[in-house]
């Protein structure tokens, strides 16, 4: 069990028309990292926001930018999200021809590095690779949308992939997040942080609960809340 858990709202959920203010406010919250999804209406059936947004957003926080690629193909754009100050840089991997090379690219152009499971992707694509990962990244829905449900069968490829990183670091090996994405609720956080997640994005159940007081603060307290109870027992 880790000790260390960290919330990321996807801005997806977010007012885009108050963006720099709504990355803000959830920093102050005591969010930890933003995530940043972009969605290119080819790999997924949605289109969103590029470098442009990301470098905008940039000078408003000093959180870490999680950028989470839904593109094919992917090493073009890498670059792109680099220079406008992304600090993780996660793809999918049958988005990318070579996923070797894609995560080398990314970690030279001096970003961590992470690899996306859908649903239905097998974890074989972590067999070789795993030395080059900052970050694994579980889809506990199908890409594309926010507000969908949480499918309860990402529990187990959790659980699986945190064997694997546990794995990893007993060797020698460097650190890895484990994060995961899609229907993550107030109600589900523990479940899903006992399974062995160690990150959270969460965008509509934190953006669709802002406070009386206009702010994102009791939403984040109630997530990390149902997180505390591990904390004391990592
Ligand atoms: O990558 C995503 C969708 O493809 C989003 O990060 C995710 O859906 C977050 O939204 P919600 O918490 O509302 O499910
Ligand atoms: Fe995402």
């Amino acid at each position: 069990m880790t000790s260390t858990f960290r919330i990321a709202p996807s801005i997806l959920s977010a007012d885009f028309a108050r963006l720099g203010e709504e990355v803000e406010n959830v920093i102050a919250a005591g969010a930890d990292v933003i995530h940043f999804d972009v969605m290119d209406n080819h790999y997924v059936p949605n289109l969103t926001i590029g470098p442009v947004v990301c470098e905008a957003i940039r000078p408003r926080t000093k959180a870490p930018i999680d950028v989470h690629l839904m593109v094919k193909p992917v090493d073009a754009i890498v670059p792109m999200f680099a220079k406008a100050g992304a600090d993780i840089i996660s793809f999918h991997p049958e988005a990318s021809e070579h996923i070797d090379r894609t995560l080398s690219l990314i970690r030279d152009n001096g970003c961590k590095a992470g690899l996306v499971f859908n649903p239905a992707t097998p974890l074989h694509y972590l067999d070789h690779v795993m030395d080059k990962l900052d970050l694994i990244l579980v889809m506990s829905v199908n890409p594309g949308f926010g507000g969908q449900k949480f499918i309860g069968e990402a529990l187990v490829k959790i659980a699986d992939i945190r064997q694997r990183i546990d794995r990893h670091v007993a060797r020698g090996g460097q650190p890895i997040w484990l994060e995961v994405d899609g229907g993550v609720k107030v109600d589900n956080i523990r479940a899903i942080a006992e399974a062995g997640a160690d990150t959270f994005v969460a965008g509509s159940a934190i953006f669709g609960a802002r406070g009386a007081d206009g702010s994102y603060r009791d939403v984040v307290a109630a997530l990390r809340g149902q997180l505390e109870p591990l904390r004391r027992a990592a």
